[in-house]
């Protein structure tokens, strides 16, 4: 399992459905019957014995999902509460409530109601999906508040919450949320599970959505045959955008993983020779600035490069005469020096930046980048980058660049702004906050629920994925903006997306530095830029996760061989889908 899973936008998986209701082949009802019961499904599978319920059902088909919820958990002999509003639904919304009113009640959906009576063991919150259109205001923002918020004891006022889709107020594309509880730093929410609907969708995976949704769970509502076949389908979409080592679970039998991983134990036995995996050439600073270009190369080994060479400059040679004894020496002074080196057609790839210092960075790199070798740009490299037009301009496609958001903004600033603003930009379509005043209303009954209010916008903000992709396309080079989640882009739009939120211990000094050469010694190996930046990603967090909590850069590239092994085995038990009947 490496990658290879397909994320949908919203807009596309609305294309898609609606693709299938117009085939005549299933009707709008038979998907929300089906949504639905892939959550009660998922429920029953994790509180096998009959409880409490409460399901909270919106105005939409999100709460039409909720209605037929509550019937099946019913059926199973659970005591179902639901809390709904008075509207007039969409037809198949009001089909699944008529069929729920055949069986129960409903409440308003109040704060009142939602407090009153016995604590549920599970709360439903099927309130909003994708059709979130305005802030919330009134009694649906004091809800929302209450089902996100928590007690004075700091309990959940809603434990175990279980969300339709997304968690209410969330924004599927961009993982951007309204409101969240304070004091427990951002990345914390009261959901347990997210049923999500045919695929993943970019914010389940990346900004909030990691932490919002709690565990993800994909669940297939047999629109399978409509995702392949839509216009630009499965395969060929020229932008398709990826999850790399999707940590939630597929209920379809998708195959996921692509023969990335076959390539990665093995080295091609058609060059059997060291430079058959390729040379690659960190780039190292001057007398006392050589650790983090160390950690580099020692990696670029590490990840099967056949050779590395480390190049700081002559003054600081001595200081590399240390181990490993595999990595070559050579001092490298500036652009001529680096010149000479690259007449070596051997060498193949370059790694740029990690202590590296800015001036020499800037040197060196306009000697390199006309050579078009497969080339890292990181730390020193990127802001050297960032100070002159010229070299931004010299990048080419075998290029990565691995900003973190403070190098990015320095980078691209004004994609930057966009993505912490809260009003999305205009050219995205979408209509902006709104009314300031009824901003501040909502604003006010967060603070009244001990939520703060982090940002609000209608419809997809501007995202991570859409900043990085940006980039990639401005700079021509692919594109890695990393943090707990990675977003990597490549100048066709091609994306993939990366979440370590459980890896918190990864942000530690020097982890860049490692992953700069992991990405160095893939290129150097033959892997394509957005194939060695995402396998990089990849391998990087899985050796923090295998070392747990207490790691030290220094750590990294010496776990690298167990991870190595660990792939081949999960790829070769990939291999045998996993088809797991529709529940
Ligand atoms: N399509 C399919 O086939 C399938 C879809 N499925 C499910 O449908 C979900 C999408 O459904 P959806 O499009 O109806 O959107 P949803 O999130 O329920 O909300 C829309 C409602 O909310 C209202 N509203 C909006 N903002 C508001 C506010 N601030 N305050 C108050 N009201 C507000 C809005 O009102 P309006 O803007 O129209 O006035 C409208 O009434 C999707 O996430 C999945 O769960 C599954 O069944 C599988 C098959
Ligand atoms: N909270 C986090 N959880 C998991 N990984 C993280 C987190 N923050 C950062 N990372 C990862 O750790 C690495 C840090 O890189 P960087 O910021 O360049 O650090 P340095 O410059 O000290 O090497 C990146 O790969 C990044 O994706
Ligand atoms: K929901």
């Amino acid at each position: 399992m490496l990658e290879g899973t397909e994320v949908l936008t919203t807009a596309q998986m609305r294309a898609i459905e609606s693709a299938a209701m117009a085939s005549g082949q299933v009707t709008g009802l038979e998907l929300m019957e089906r949504a639905g019961r892939a959550v009660a499904g998922q429920i029953r599978l994790r509180w096998p014995k009959a409880g409490r319920a409460t399901v909270l059902c919106g105005p939409g088909n999100n709460g039409g999902d909720g209605y037929v919820v509550a019937r099946l958990l019913h059926r199973a002999e659970w005591r179902v509460r639901v809390l709904g509003m008075d509207n007039t639904p969409g037809p198949d919304a009001g089909e699944m409530r008529r069929r729920w009113r055949e069986i129960g009640g409903i409440a308003p959906l109040t704060e009142q109601e939602l407090q009153s009576g016995t604590e549920s063991d599970v709360y439903v919150d099927a309130i909003f999906g994708t059709g979130l259109t305005r802030p919330p205001e009134g009694e649906i923002a004091n809800i929302l508040a209450r089902v996100f918020g928590r007690g004075g004891d700091g309990a959940y006022y809603c434990r175990r919450l279980v969300a339709v889709d997304c968690p209410s107020g969330f924004c599927m594309d961009s993982g951007k949320a309204p409101a969240l509880p304070p004091g427990r730093g951002t990345f914390d929410s009261p959901a347990r599970l997210t049923v999500a609907f045919d695929s993943p969708k970019p914010g389940h995976l990346i900004g909030l959505g990691p932490a919002l949704c709690g565990e993800l769970v994909v669940a297939d509502i047999g629109l399978r045959q409509w995702r392949e076949r839509h216009p630009g389908g499965l395969g060929q979409r020229p932008a398709r955008l990826e999850a790399i080592w999707p940590r939630f679970d597929i209920r379809d039998g998708r195959r996921i993983g692509v023969p990335l991983s076959d390539r990665l134990g093995k080295h091609s036995s058609a060059s059997p020779h060291k430079y058959g995996h390729g040379h690659a050439l960190i780039l190292a600073g001057g007398p006392a600035k050589g650790g983090a270009a160390r950690l580099s190369a020692r990696t670029a080994l590490r990840i099967g490069a056949g050779l590395a060479t480390i190049a700081p400059p002559q003054d600081a040679l001595p200081e590399h005469a240390g181990q490993p004894d595999a990595l070559m020496r050579r001092a490298i002074d500036g652009g001529g020096d680096l010149r000479e080196a690259l007449a070596d057609s051997r060498i193949n790839a370059l790694c740029f930046g990690p202590g590296c210092g800015i001036d020499r960075s800037a040197d060196l790199l306009a000697a390199a980048l006309p050579a078009r070798r497969a080339t890292v740009l990181d730390a020193d490299a990127l802001t050297a980058l960032s100070h002159d037009p010229a070299l931004m301009a010299a990048l080419h496609r075998d290029c990565v660049l691995t900003p973190h958001m403070g190098e990015f903004a320095r980078l691209f600033p004004d994609l930057a702004r966009q993505m912490e603003g809260p009003k999305p930009p205009a050219r995205l379509r979408h209509v902006d906050a709104g009314d300031p005043g009824r901003l501040a209303q909502f604003s006010a009954d967060m603070a009244r629920y001990n939520c703060e209010m982090i940002e609000w916008t209608q419809g997809p903000a501007y995202s991570k994925l859409d900043a990085a992709r940006e980039a990639a396309a401005r700079c021509g080079a692919v594109v890695l903006l990393k943090g707990p989640d990675t977003v990597i882009a490549a100048p066709d739009g091609s994306a993939r997306l990366h979440s370590a939120f459980d890896v918190p211990w990864l942000a530690t000094a020097g982890a860049g530095d490692v992953l700069a050469g992991m990405i160095a010694g893939l290129l150097a190996r033959g892997f394509q830029p957005l194939d060695a930046a995402s396998l990089g990603t990849l391998i990087h967090a899985q050796t923090a996760r295998g070392f747990g909590p207490g790691l030290i850069a220094d750590d990294l590239p010496d776990l690298i061989p167990a991870v190595l092994r660990g792939l081949q085995k999960s790829q070769s038990s990939s291999s045998v889908a996993t088809a797991l009947p529709m529940t």
